[in-house]
């Protein structure tokens, strides 16, 4: 069996797209997966670095406001209409599967022009432009939440199945995590990621957080800062005369190994993208979550809400987010093994392992029927 997975611009669409390539090729014997992106996404590097074989074609997501740039981008969408075309021709998928974020659009359409099966995933409760153009041309829709159902539902081809996690994470051994990162499993560890692009308020409420534990030596730090304000957050650090390079504490750019980051960690500092949480509840890990505020129709919030409610994460919105009140929060739950013991384990009761079995079913069965 052949197939095209495609998804990208951030991690929340790439890495459901990995999640369920894997699981395509762990229940299909001689199964060959090409993962189609733009070569300007972050999936142009992540995707190569995971294994997988990648064909980048060009493009970026489409303008909202006319200008001279905006005609080159709707050239360079054109120009991505003609080299799906060919990496169709020439790698002859049995199934095409898109996660959405730009790159989806081109693919998805062109091989559903050329009567490809299709099938998408939709991550959020409100659907994204991209999948909701692509809904009305493919053959299968599976979605996350409840809620977006009624926005497919009109021809009955979408399904609720959850959202794909990479298999391995909730399945790392907590001293297999630490010893990972180099750090030690019986201590404390804060994980804190802002998204997969970082998030610029929830690094600088870190800062203060960092200025409290440079004095606790017994807790440990994983800190993914996002590629774009990781130099800024080093200045940040240095301004504030916090020696960053310390043994127990881990600050980078991007984190390849979030299996191990969640296994180490006691508590997670997160955004609510929509795949965070996913693994959040996979991997059973309370956390302190900082919904993004400019999602559309701030759909963070929305995602945050079920965990909060089921008194598996605590919520603080970004416009009341700051160094004092992030710290408050995390000192006092790091203080209470037991809470953070019945928060992971709330986490781990909303979680939906059998999502991706259920998406792999379906693809097959959309490819051949
Ligand atoms: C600002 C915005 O609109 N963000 C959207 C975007 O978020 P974003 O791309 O941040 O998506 P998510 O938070 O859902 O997922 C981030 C993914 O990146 C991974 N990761 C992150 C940091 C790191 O260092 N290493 C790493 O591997 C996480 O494990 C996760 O798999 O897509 C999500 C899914 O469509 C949406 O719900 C979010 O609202």
């Amino acid at each position: 069996m052949r197939v095209i997975v495609t998804g990208g611009g951030t991690g929340g669409h790439i890495y459901p797209a990995l999640a369920i390539a894997r699981g395509l090729r762990d229940k299909v014997q001689d199964c060959e997966i090409l993962y189609v992106g733009t070569r300007q996404g972050m999936e142009a590097k992540l995707v190569p670095e995971a294994g997988w074989r990648f064909s980048g074609v060009s493009g970026q997501g489409l303008p909202r406001k006319m200008s001279w740039e905006s005609l080159k981008t709707v050239a360079r969408s054109f120009q991505a209409l003609w080299q799906t075309k060919e990496i169709l021709r020439h790698f002859g998928p049995d199934l095409v599967v898109g996660t959405g974020g730009y790159v989806s659009g081109p693919v998805v359409l062109t091989a559903a022009m050329f009567g490809i099966p299709t099938l998408l995933h939709e991550q959020n409760a409100l659907p994204g432009i991209t999948n909701r153009i692509l809904a009305r041309v493919v053959k299968r829709v599976t979605v996350t939440f409840p809620e977006s159902l009624p926005r497919f539902r009109a021809d009955g081809k979408a399904v609720l199945t959850g959202l794909p996690v990479r298999p391995d994470i909730g399945k790392v051994s907590r001293a297999a995590g630490a010893k990972h990162f180099s750090l030690r499993p019986e201590r404390l560890t804060l994980l804190v990621t802002g998204g997969s692009r970082g998030a610029r308020t929830l690094n600088q409420a870190m800062l203060t957080v960092l200025e409290k534990l440079a004095l606790r030596s017994e807790v440990q730090v994983i800190w993914a800062t996002g590629s774009n304000t990781y130099q800024e957050t080093l200045d940040g650090l240095r301004r504030r005369g916090i020696d960053w390079e310390r043994p127990n504490w881990r600050i980078l750019e991007y984190l390849k190994d979030m299996p191990q980051a969640y296994a180490a960690a006691d508590l997670c500092l997160s955004r609510a993208g929509a795949a965070s949480l996913a693994e959040l509840m996979a991997a059973g890990k309370p956390s302190v979550l900082i919904p993004y505020p400019f999602a559309a129709e701030n759909h963070q919030e929305y995602n945050a809400r079920a965990l909060v409610e089921a008194g598996a994460a605590r919520l603080i919105l970004d416009k009341e987010l700051t160094g004092q009140r992030l710290w408050q929060e995390v000192e006092g739950l790091l203080a209470d093994r037991a809470l953070l013991g019945r928060m992971g384990a709330a986490a781990r009761g909303l979680a939906q392992p059998e999502a991706l079995s259920k998406i792999v079913d379906l693809c097959l069965e959309t490819a051949w029927k």
